[in-house]
């Protein structure tokens, strides 16, 4: 199995933010998807997921390459972004059951998967019959995450999944990752909680300055792990602030 992103370039208001971006992810590949504030991670997901159109680039899934509405895709896709929130009218379980139906599962199967994942996720299962518009932040990321996997896509993408969660929640997370890695299964996550990265990327991906500015193995990326993650990111993109002393403070 493999994607592939061909020359992907996008602009915004002539700021280039990706400059011809050539990515290959093989099955088996949790990628890490790392760069400063403002480095594209997200609008390489959003060209990616087909949310918003590249100035120019192709993608191709098991060397297809994906154009028009992309569905077959889209139905091995599942994602989760702030930018596609779970609709907020919806109780949690009334957003699973939608997801359900979007996907075509059989009433069966969407009762085994939504009950599994609502139970491996959430504490109390009566928050499932509160509106969404009444979650928490935690509570949006996570029946996002069981909205994600309900359809157990074999290309998962999560944007800052982290983010919002409590640390329960997270190491329960970062479990469920390992378990649903596989060598059919592509997972991406972009995220600036890189200790959790660093427990479950096996690739890491550096975006900064309109290019790739690392891809490789986790092991490769932390030199067989004399340096944490933290360490080897920043010297790779170490800023060049003039700013360093403070006379005031
Ligand atoms: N809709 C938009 N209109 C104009 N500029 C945008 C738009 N979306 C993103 N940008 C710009 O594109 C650049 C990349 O943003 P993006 O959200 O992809 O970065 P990111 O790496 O995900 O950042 P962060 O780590 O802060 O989430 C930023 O300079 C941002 O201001």
């Amino acid at each position: 199995m493999e994607l592939v992103i061909s020359n992907l370039s996008k602009s915004y208001h002539q700021k280039t933010v990706l400059d011809s971006i050539n990515l290959a992810f093989q099955g088996g590949d949790v990628v890490g998807l790392l760069g400063k504030n403002g480095s594209g991670k997200t609008t390489l997901l959003n060209c990616l997921i087909d949310l918003i159109a590249p100035d120019s680039g192709q993608f191709f899934f098991n060397d297809e390459e994906l154009t028009g509405d992309r569905l077959p895709f889209k139905e091995e896709l599942g994602i989760v972004s702030d930018v596609i929130p779970p609709v907020p009218e919806f109780t949690g379980t009334d957003y699973l059951r939608f997801k359900g139906l979007i996907h075509r599962l059989d009433e069966s199967t969407f009762k085994k998967r939504s009950t599994d994942l609502t139970n491996f996720f959430f504490d109390d299962a009566s928050v499932l019959k509160k509106k969404i518009s009444q979650y928490s932040t935690g509570m949006i990321k996570k029946i996002s995450l069981c909205g994600a996997i309900l359809n157990t896509p074999s290309v998962l993408i999560l944007d800052e999944p982290f983010a919002g969660l409590d640390p329960v929640a997270v190491r329960q997370l970062i479990s469920f990752l390992q378990t649903y890695r596989r060598a059919d299964r592509i997972i991406l996550i972009a995220s600036h909680d890189l200790s959790y990265i660093e427990e479950i990327a096996s690739r890491i991906l550096v975006l900064d300055d309109t290019q790739i500015k690392f891809n490789g193995e986790l092991a490769k990326f932390t030199e067989q792990g004399t340096k944490v993650i933290s360490e080897a990111l920043f010297e790779l993109l170490a800023p060049k602030t003039k700013q360093t002393t403070f006379d005031w403070i």
